[in-house]
């Protein structure tokens, strides 16, 4: 037993297919959430993500493994709690807002047994805390796409759940709005004390988002870490392609005394006359607010390598021999 607010232990889910056979899309995954903390499961289309959000909402049973929400087992092979038994959250794609009710009947959906003014005191409180006090008489199709999100927060939030649960919670908004959004949401979860648990397939919105991160591929979780340790010290190939922009090059393109290979982020190399790495300039272009060099290592392999400085570059053209030294931090060696 450990102190942590969700802990999946090994689930296993899958869904029936003809035959009567089992297709597993989600195999032998853990992850511990501590109370207060956003954790997000990051991965491409297909992965698994939505089905372990199902598993925990209590939509999906588990083959193998358990959840525990709260210290209380709520899903086991043989056991699953039902949705309104586990205190867990969730907040839709779509909002899912009634479009007939305003926003203050809304958020008191969840909350029929209280009593009528416990009810409206919460509601108040829930509306005040998203920034929509004054708009609780207005209906979803009044409500800009932010407002009716945070309305959805305001609904899902109102019960108190112990846990709850996002997916992909800006899908429905152009990618301006979105950026600016995560890190207002972020803000409103960690006001409200809430533990949360959210999907996404966009890794700036995760970096956003999230102080656990967890990378899935094939219905895995690859690495469960802060951004930054993904990051900086990938614990696979995959979560090192998947995470960031970085290359992984042979070891020995760049001289280095050991095989395998290394991940280059595209601070690793810089650019110095004396340096001990040989490339080839394949391509010099301003992305703003430096430039980013495209170069061609020993052995083929093209990096891209971003600049703040290329005074030293200048007058070169494609094909022009670079010579570059390593720096310290930014590469991680893989066997
Ligand atoms: N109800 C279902 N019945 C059968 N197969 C399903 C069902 N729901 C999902 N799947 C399959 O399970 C796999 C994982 O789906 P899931 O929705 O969990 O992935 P995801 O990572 O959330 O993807 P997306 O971002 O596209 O929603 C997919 O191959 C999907 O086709």
């Amino acid at each position: 037993m450990t102190d942590a607010l969700l802990e999946i232990a090994g689930i296993r889910v899958g869904y029936p297919v003809s035959g009567g056979d089992t297709r597993v899309v989600v195999d032998e995954l853990s992850l511990s959430l501590g109370a207060g903390h956003i954790g997000c499961l990051l991965g491409a289309s297909g992965c698994g993500k939505t089905t372990v959000l199902r598993a925990v909402a209590g939509f999906e049973p588990v083959l193998e493994g358990s959840i525990d929400v709260k210290g209380r087992r709520v899903a086991a092979p043989g056991l699953t709690l039902p949705p309104e038994q586990r205190k867990v959250g969730m907040m839709f794609q779509d909002y899912a807002l009634f479009p007939h009710l305003d926003a203050a009947t809304n958020v008191a959906f969840g909350l029929r047994a209280l009593s009528r003014d416990a009810r409206r005191a919460r509601v108040e409180e829930m509306l005040m805390l998203v920034g929509l006090a004054d708009r609780g008489g207005a209906y979803p199709h009044e409500l800009s796409g932010g407002q009716q999100q945070r309305v959805a927060l305001a609904r899902a939030l109102a019960p108190d759940p112990a846990l709850l649960l996002l997916d992909e919670p800006f899908s429905n908004l152009d990618t301006d709005t979105r950026q600016h959004l995560a890190a207002e949401l972020r803000d409103l979860l960690k006001a409200s004390g809430a533990t949360v648990l959210m999907v996404t397939h966009d890794q700036a919105e995760a970096f956003t988002m999230a102080d656990q991160i967890g990378v899935m591929d094939g219905g895995r979780i690859l690495q469960w870490d802060s951004a930054e340790a993904l990051y900086r010290r990938p614990l696979d190939r995959f979560v090192a392609g998947f995470i960031g922009r970085g290359t992984l090059v042979p070891a020995a393109a760049l001289g280095l005394a050991r095989g395998g290979e290394v991940l280059l982020r595209p601070h690793a190399l810089r650019p110095d006359p004396d340096g001990a790495v040989r490339a080839e300039l394949v391509a010099l272009a301003f992305r703003g607010p430096g430039h980013v060099a495209s170069l061609r290592l020993s052995g083929g392999t093209v990096v891209e390598v971003d600049l703040e400085d290329v005074s030293g570059m200048s007058g070169l053209v494609a094909g022009a021999p670079v010579r570059l030294r390593l720096a310290d931090d930014g590469m991680v060696a893989f066997d």
